[in-house]
């Protein structure tokens, strides 16, 4: 099922959680609303679900305006934070749920219940726990029965509110793949809330970033995290540096540092240069005015990936570069070192960027 979301504004007394917000999903989708705390995005989920009303605007699903339709019309499936089992029913019954209080006229037959609420443990590999109560499962394992359980009933939209966000980082990082996985068997349209930037680049199609109750960036997780639209993207996705300085014929300067960015002919007194981590080049001789010197300060190495932070010789600024293991062998550098730093990739944001 499609879904539009069309100029929807919501207020809280004087308080606007919501502005103006506009959406197209495409029937489908796995969408991940990313955002900071209070941003909005548990309320635009509870305005889709049916469960909060909207001030202004408009929610269609299939091209069908049900902005009045009842949450229970809607045939939205919903898998919250803190997985609400019921815990006196097994995990069997827990599936079987929303089909056995369908009215009778809708009801499948003992047999087609058991037949399906099977399929679905055996999807998601708890076949063999189906006589356990909630009590007795880990939270990793009742999440996946609540992923069932709302399933279950075929939804034509599945909402998920933080789904992982009370479970450790192992045990979240299962739950992607399962989310995945359940995405591409049944298809279901599926809006997913986190504020864990690399979950939603993990797992969904699309990412909403949301913030203060506006709609920062819509794209796909690589477009995103290549080209953030704000400096509020920026920042959210990943780790940057900033080289914060003046921008002046087609080149940024900051104290010793001056760089060419061609495709910023404007001047301005402030600008800010945002750089990746893994876009900062690190060489041990300067080769041009376009390098800062730096110090070392940390080597942290994570595997295939060393980190390093740098102190800048010419201001009090740190720096973080990310290389791989072997360039890090080749370079031979270590704490302490001074060495020379030079963005590979620099996106160049003005005042008026920040003010979105
Ligand atoms: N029922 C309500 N009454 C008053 N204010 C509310 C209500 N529900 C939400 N808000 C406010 O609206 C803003 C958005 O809340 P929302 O829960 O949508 O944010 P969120 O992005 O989901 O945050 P979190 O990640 O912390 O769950 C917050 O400032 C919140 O305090």
């Amino acid at each position: 099922m499609s879904i539009q979301v069309q100029n929807v504004s919501k207020n809280f007394g004087s308080f606007q959680a919501l502005s103006d917000i506009s959406i197209d999903i495409e029937s489908g989708e796995l969408i991940a609303l990313l955002g900071p705390s209070g941003s909005g995005k548990t309320t635009l989920l509870r305005i889709l679900a049916g469960l909060e009303g909207l001030d202004e605007g408009a929610i269609l699903f299939d091209g069908q305006n049900i902005t009045n339709v009842s949450p229970k019309e809607r045939k939205i499936g919903f898998v919250f934070q803190h997985y609400a089992l019921f815990r006196h029913m097994t995990v069997f019954d827990n599936v079987a749920y929303g089909l056995k209080v369908r009215p009778r006229k809708e009801r499948p037959s003992k047999e087609e219940i058991a037949k399906k609420v099977n399929d679905l443990l055996a999807l998601v590999k708890l076949d063999n726990l189906a006589d356990r109560y909630p009590s007795q499962l880990s939270g990793g394992q009742r999440q996946r029965v609540a992923l069932a359980r709302a399933l279950a009933v075929e939804p034509k939209v599945l909402l998920l509110d933080e789904p992982f966000g009370a479970l450790d980082a192992k045990v979240r990082k299962e739950l992607r793949r399962w989310l995945r996985k359940l995405h591409n068997e049944f298809h279901v349209t599926s809006i997913f809330v986190t504020h864990d930037q690399e979950e939603a680049l993990d797992v969904a199609n699309r990412i909403i970033v949301m913030n203060n109750g506006k709609i920062e960036q819509i794209g796909t997780p690589d477009e995103v995290y290549e080209n953030p639209k704000s400096p509020f993207v920026y920042d959210f996705l990943g780790n940057v540096n900033l080289f914060k300085g003046r921008l002046h014929n087609g080149k940024l300067t900051q104290g010793q540092f001056e760089i060419d960015v061609p495709t910023y002919l404007d001047s301005h007194e402030e600008a800010v240069g945002y750089v990746r981590p893994h876009d900062i080049h690190i060489e041990k001789v300067q080769s041009n005015n376009e390098t800062v010197a730096a110090t070392i300060v940390h080597i942290h190495l994570l595997g295939p990936v060393v980190q390093i932070e740098l102190k800048r010789d010419d201001i009090d600024e740190y720096l973080e570069a990310e290389v791989t293991k072997e360039h890090f062998n080749e370079l031979g550098i270590k704490k302490g070192d001074v060495v020379y730093i030079r963005p590979k990739q620099l996106r160049v944001f003005i005042p008026e960027d920040f003010s979105i």
